[in-house]
């Protein structure tokens, strides 16, 4: 890795705060940072550098996983840290942060390479990117890259629009957008193991596999999000970026050892061949739900329109499933099911494969209900675990499920922006969501985005602490399939998932 400033745009802001301070702490404890490492923060409000580092050890003594116990550690690592005002809209202002950044290039006798890191509102990408064009900011000799954070865009026009400003400034080679859950190591695996299992390999197409169910499930509300959520919804704050991501993750096949060229193309491959739902058929294959009051975890929850800042008629989307198909050899007549949604009964992101079943057209209705699944655990937890159709040795006759389980321990595991941002250091863009994807996902998503605008599609209400709207079942059932796991959280079940013992 080569001497790097980075310039971290949002400083004093809570993303800065949870997730890319305790990331850098982390690898800077990794021994995965260069010694002439730098980060300057920016925002509006005048901060001492001193006061700015307290701020970061606050950060990392909040939110790092690790526990931040080695006062050596935690002293080298704030060394790395100053602060400058910067007011997005004030050319001056980005003078004044190049000389600053100049003087400490020639200070650490590194080499002028810059990563711009945009952790501010969306409004702010595009004159933050110009004024770094215009102000020699990014001119240097050495290497520059803009990291952006979501939202890239509100539609697919907007997202056109913002990605033609940011490409006045930048080239695509420079920009890395993050989707933070392809910084999710269970994700990061995904192509390794279809790549190199033999099993999984041979397994990963229409001839094996039944269904696939994608399903990111939150059990928060809004939370201190009102204005920006009601304007997006879980359609724009999930589905457009997070879940298909995942479902290009899963689908995409690719030959071993491949380049982050080659990751983008298959995963474009992979959106391309996404059949296109025609407005008037999003009503058949999207379910759009909102919840309303009900209890988590033994708690009450309030309904949607009644959270603070919600106009009492919203129509907002915080809950979505929907059927998609994948028109290539591997996947056609493979429904791939996305759901995802606020209040929900748990905290799970996941993937579920239901395998073919040659013999179950005559097998019994009782047989049926224990399918064979592999499934991925994302986050919270991260494992894997690989449901098998048994014979039950206590009642001739019956059958059961055989579970096969790994499960890792989150202290192990490096968090998704530890990933993000060591791979942008590096220049590596395989986990960063190319403009080809994007524009492809809005293009997916915009006849959704117009249907929900037209209210042409109904708003169904889910109690909070479910898994969302009975319609979304029903999507399933229309094919003969089932949101399997549901029952995980449900104790009688006999799919129950096992808790790994070594969490
Ligand atoms: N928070 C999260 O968990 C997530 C956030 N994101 C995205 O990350 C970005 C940042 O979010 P978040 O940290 O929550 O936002 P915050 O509102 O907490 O922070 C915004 C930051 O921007 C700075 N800022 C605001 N206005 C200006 C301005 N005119 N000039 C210079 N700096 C300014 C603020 O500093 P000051 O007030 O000092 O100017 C502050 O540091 C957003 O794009 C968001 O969508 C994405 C995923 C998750
Ligand atoms: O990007 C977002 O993601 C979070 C969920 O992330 P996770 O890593 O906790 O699964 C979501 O709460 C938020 O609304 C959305 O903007």
């Amino acid at each position: 890795m080569e001497a790097t400033t980075f310039v971290l745009f949002g400083a004093t802001g809570d993303l800065a705060r949870r997730k890319i301070y305790p990331a850098l702490y982390n690898l800077y404890l990794d021994h995965k940072l260069h010694h002439s490492f730098s980060v300057i923060g920016l925002g509006r409000r005048e901060v001492a550098d001193e006061a700015f580092q307290a701020m970061v050890e606050r950060s990392i003594r909040d939110f790092s996983r690790r526990e931040v116990n080695d006062s050596a550690s935690v002293r080298g690592f704030l060394k790395a840290f100053r602060y400058n005002v910067l007011d997005v809209g004030h050319t001056e202002d980005y003078l004044k942060l190049l000389q600053r950044v100049e003087q400490l290039e020639a200070d650490m006798g590194s080499s002028p390479n810059r990563m711009f890191y945009l952790s501010v509102g969306p409004e702010f990408f595009e004159p933050i990117a110009l004024n770094i064009k215009e102000s020699g900011l990014g001119a240097a000799k050495g290497w520059k890259r803009l990291v952006i954070e979501k939202p890239f865009g509100h539609d697919l026009q907007s997202a056109q629009e913002l990605n033609l400003k940011l490409s006045e400034a930048f080239t695509e080679d420079e920009i890395f957008r993050i989707d933070h859950y392809l910084g999710k190591p269970m994700v990061q695996e995904l192509d390794v193991f279809q790549q190199t299992n033999p099993v999984l390999h041979a397994l990963w197409n229409n001839r094996y596999i039944a269904n696939v169910q994608i399903t990111a499930g939150e059990t928060v509300g809004v939370e201190e999000r009102a204005g920006y959520y009601d304007h997006v919804g879980a359609l724009r704050d999930m589905f457009q970026n997070h879940m298909l991501q995942l479902l290009m993750m899963l689908a995409i096949r690719l030959p071993k050892d491949s380049t982050a060229d080659e990751v983008r193309f298959k995963k474009k491959e992979v959106m391309e061949s996404l059949e296109p739902l025609e407005e008037a058929d999003v009503q058949f294959n999207v379910i759009r739900g909102q919840y309303t009051a009900g209890t988590i975890q033994g708690k009450p929850a309030l309904g949607y329109t009644a959270e603070p800042g919600i106009p009492a008629d919203s129509q907002n989307d915080t809950f979505i499933a929907a059927r998609l198909q994948i028109d290539d050899p591997f996947w056609k007549g493979v429904p791939f099911y996305i759901r995802t949604g606020k209040r929900m009964k748990e905290k799970s992101t996941r993937i579920v494969i239901e395998f073919k079943e040659p013999l179950k057209q005559n097998s019994s209705a009782a047989e049926d209900d224990i399918p064979n699944l592999l499934v991925f655990e994302i986050s919270p937890n991260e494992g894997i675990t690989l449901q098998l159709k048994a014979r039950d040795p206590q009642h001739k006759g019956k059958f059961k499920a055989m579970h096969i389980d790994f499960h890792t321990s989150s202290i192990e595991v490096p968090e998704a922006y530890e990933n993000l941002i060591y791979d942008a250091l590096h220049g590596d863009p395989s986990f960063f969501a190319h403009w080809n994807e994007v524009e492809l996902s809005w293009k997916w998503v915009q006849p959704i985005l117009n249907a929900f605008a037209k209210n042409s599609v109904p708003l169904y209400h889910y109690a909070a602490g479910t898994f969302g709207p009975a319609e979304s079942d029903q999507l399933l059932a229309e094919n003969g399939h089932h949101w399997w796991l549901d029952s995980a959280v449900d104790e009688e079940s006999e799919l129950a998932l096992p808790v790994a013992s070594n969490f």
